[in-house]
């Protein structure tokens, strides 16, 4: 199994000089006969936003839940804003936001109060930097559930209730961020909301974000890095870019002349093309030049692992 990673974008040996707010080192998890993490080592700088993307059944949930410190695992070493999760008290609790998979919950409580209700837990833990927890109006407005305050959560679409995860998920202005599949059953008008809050909370807040999910396309719109977990091991890490030129350095350039479609590979498209309009010049049409998206670049590691 070979591991991809960029020198300069992510060694995996934290520097000291450099905030690493979790380091994952040698990461194991057995379930009976079954090892599903068989080391797993990676990463994460303050203020990043990492998606961690797999198969089903990789091992995603398990790695995040190990970090969030609602699962043991079985060997290795996992620290998260320095603290060992095993370990964690309230008050590493919570600067940790956390948005599950799949939670159902409080059907009966109206929208405002549950989050009134959970803001108060973090309230005592306000520091200089971060005054906690959100406002509610603040909060409900940043997730689009204003209209929706005095609604019980019971009576939420699938979408709205996933809106309620998010927000439970940073309602207490968390350091670092989980969120595992949080954009499953939005609508394009919600997941694009959602972009724009996950940007927001990167940018003004420094919040550090990890997130799973299986849409490719949000990952490469979201992640400074792209973590790729198969096999029970992390078979690449990097920028969208990086991974796909690391795969492949070639692009595709299509083109027509005389009504005729051509296609060609080449890791110089710009030389390529500048020839193309030196023998052809008006004649050519069509032009394309194509390189691989994360989805190409994605399935070519994961195949190659596979393989
Ligand atoms: N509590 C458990 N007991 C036994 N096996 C488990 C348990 N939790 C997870 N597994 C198994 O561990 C493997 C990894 O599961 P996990 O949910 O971490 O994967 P995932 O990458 O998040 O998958 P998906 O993309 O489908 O959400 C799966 O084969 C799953 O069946």
């Amino acid at each position: 199994m070979k591991v991809m990673r960029e020198l300069d974008e992510g060694s995996g040996l934290a520097d000291p000089a450099d905030s690493a707010v979790i380091e994952v080192r040698d990461l194991r998890m057995r379930y009976g006969p079954v090892e599903v993490l068989q080391g797993v080592d990676f990463t994460v700088r303050a203020g990043e936003v990492i998606a961690l993307l797999g198969p089903n059944g990789a091992g995603k949930t398990t790695t995040i839940e190990i970090l969030e410190g609602f699962r043991v695992r079985s060997g290795g070493e996992a620290r998260v804003l320095g603290t060992d999760p095993a370990h964690g008290d309230e008050r590493w609790r919570a600067r940790l936001g956390v948005v599950l998979q799949s939670w159902r919950d409080h059907g009966r409580w109206r929208v405002r109060h549950l989050l009134d209700h959970f803001g108060r837990y973090y309230a005592p833990y306000s520091d200089e930097a971060r005054t906690r927890p959100l406002p509610t109006d603040e909060l409900m407005a940043a997730v689009g559930l204003t209209e929706h305050a005095d609604k019980r959560v019971a009576r939420l679409s699938g979408g709205q209730r996933r809106r309620l995860d998010v927000a439970i998920g940073i309602v207490g202005r968390p350091d670092v961020l989980f969120l595992d599949e949080p954009t499953a059953g939005f609508d394009p008008q919600a997941r694009r909301d959602f972009h724009d809050l996950v940007h927001r909370l990167s940018d003004l807040d420094d919040t550090t974000i990890l997130l799973t999910t299986h849409d490719l396309d949000e990952a490469e719109k979201l992640a400074d890095r792209i973590l790729i977990l198969a096999g029970g091991k992390i078979v690449a890490d990097g920028s969208a870019d990086r991974l796909a030129r690391q795969v492949s350095r070639d692009a595709q350039v299509r083109w027509s002349v005389g009504g005729e479609h051509f296609v060609h590979a080449t890791d110089d498209a710009t030389g390529f093309v500048r020839d193309l309009f030196a023998q052809h010049g008006e004649e050519v049409g069509d032009l394309e030049v194509r390189r691989a998206t994360l989805e190409d670049t994605y399935m070519a590691i994961v195949r190659r692992d596979e393989g």
